[in-house]
């Protein structure tokens, strides 16, 4: 193949010289906090639906917690979604106390009331609904970490999935691999390494019927379009998408730092909010512009702009002919006042002084 024609993906594949268990017992070692001697032993939660990735991991960090002078918990949260979820949920609670796991919670939540992502429709509650409960287990157990199940092809569906949309970096970065006490170690794994280690190890997993629901569009991306880039692409592709994302999060991570730095010199406390100098603004180019407006309204109010309200906020620096405040989400109003674009809560447009 002429040199110009070759892509990543397009690599030959390693031979496999490691049982499927002992790549996702290696992944889950790489993540556990050091034992203590003398104090209680660390906790870990993994978060088990029962299907094969958080089943492969639970059993995984069974065998390694104590080896790293861990303990090793599960919960489940059982989203009364679909009829038998509870049986489906008590069944999976039921293989991780086999396991060994110690404590094993089964918590129910409700999704329909789960907040502000009832918006996105009865998945995007539920996922809310879903961390909320991790996180209301982990206070309560006192763990250390809790570990989620999302494999390599996870990180390649969200990839692509963002592609599909337009997203900008930040999205296209996919899902880290620690946030807070979330941990998820299996992001270098294969979906189909997991089932394997099931397989091997005698466990059942439970298949989620979403899961082969071509109404998704992430299992249209999993059934039918990975295969077909795997096969005209290279069978490297989800491990090439993946890559992506990790170089993607390296730079938005670095360019983060970066802006929060820079944000710090050009912005001042306004009334109800805060106002963003305009000649430091025009003197940027436009991208750095738009970041800076997105980082200021996501760090101060906590809302995610669009692309479009972005690109009208930004309008403000470049293209004022004396228009009146913007309407935002989370009721933030930016208006342009002088040398300054004001963002509040109130349409107030008084600055404060810096010590204020
Ligand atoms: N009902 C649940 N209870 C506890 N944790 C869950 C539940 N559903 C998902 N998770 C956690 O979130 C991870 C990702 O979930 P997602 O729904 O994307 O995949 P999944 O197909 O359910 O994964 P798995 O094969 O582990 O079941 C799971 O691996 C698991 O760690």
């Amino acid at each position: 193949m002429p040199p110009d024609q070759q892509t990543d993906a397009a690599a030959p594949r390693r031979p496999r010289l490691t049982p499927p268990i002992a790549d996702v017992r290696r992944a889950v070692r790489g993540v556990l906090p050091a034992g203590a001697e003398s104090t209680a032993s660390p906790l870990v939660l993994v978060a088990l639906s029962g299907g094969a990735d958080s089943l492969a991991l639970a059993a995984a960090a069974a065998f390694e917690a104590p080896r790293a002078g861990c303990r090793a918990g599960a919960v489940v949260v059982d989203h009364g979604l679909q009829a038998g979820s509870a049986d489906i949920a008590e069944a999976a609670a039921a293989t991780a106390r086999e396991l060994g796991l110690d404590p094993v919670l089964v918590r129910r939540v409700e999704v329909a009331s789960a907040g502000p992502a009832s918006a996105g429709g009865p998945e995007a509650s539920a996922r809310d609904a879903r961390y909320a409960a991790l996180d209301a287990a982990a206070l309560e157990t006192g763990a250390a970490l809790v570990l989620l199940g999302h494999t390599l092809d996870d990180q390649a569906e969200t990839v692509l999935l963002g592609l599909a949309r337009g997203s900008g970096a930040a999205s296209l970065s996919g899902m880290p691999a620690r946030a807070g006490r979330n941990a998820r170690p299996l992001l270098g794994i294969r979906r189909a390494t997991t089932r394997q280690a099931c397989l091997d190890a005698g466990l059942t997993p439970w298949d989620d019927p979403h899961n082969l629901d071509p109404a998704y569009a992430r299992v249209r991306v999993r059934e039918r379009v990975l295969p077909v880039l795997e096969t005209e692409l290279g069978p490297g592709i989800a491990e090439a998408l993946a890559r992506t994302a990790e170089h993607l999060r390296e730079d938005e991570a670095a360019f983060s730092e970066q802006i929060e730095e820079f944000i710090e010199e050009i912005c001042e406390p306004a009334e109800a909010g805060i106002a963003i100098s305009v000649g430091a603004l025009a003197a940027n180019p436009a991208a750095l512009r738009q970041r800076i407006i997105r980082h200021v309204v996501g760090s101060e109010f906590g809302v995610s702009l669009s692309r479009a309200q972005t690109l009208e906020v930004a309008r403000l620096v470049t293209d004022w002919h004396g228009q009146g405040p913007i309407d935002l989400p989370g009721g933030v109003l930016a208006t342009r006042a002088g040398r300054h674009v004001v963002l509040s809560t109130t349409g107030s447009t008084e600055i404060l002084p810096h010590d204020h």
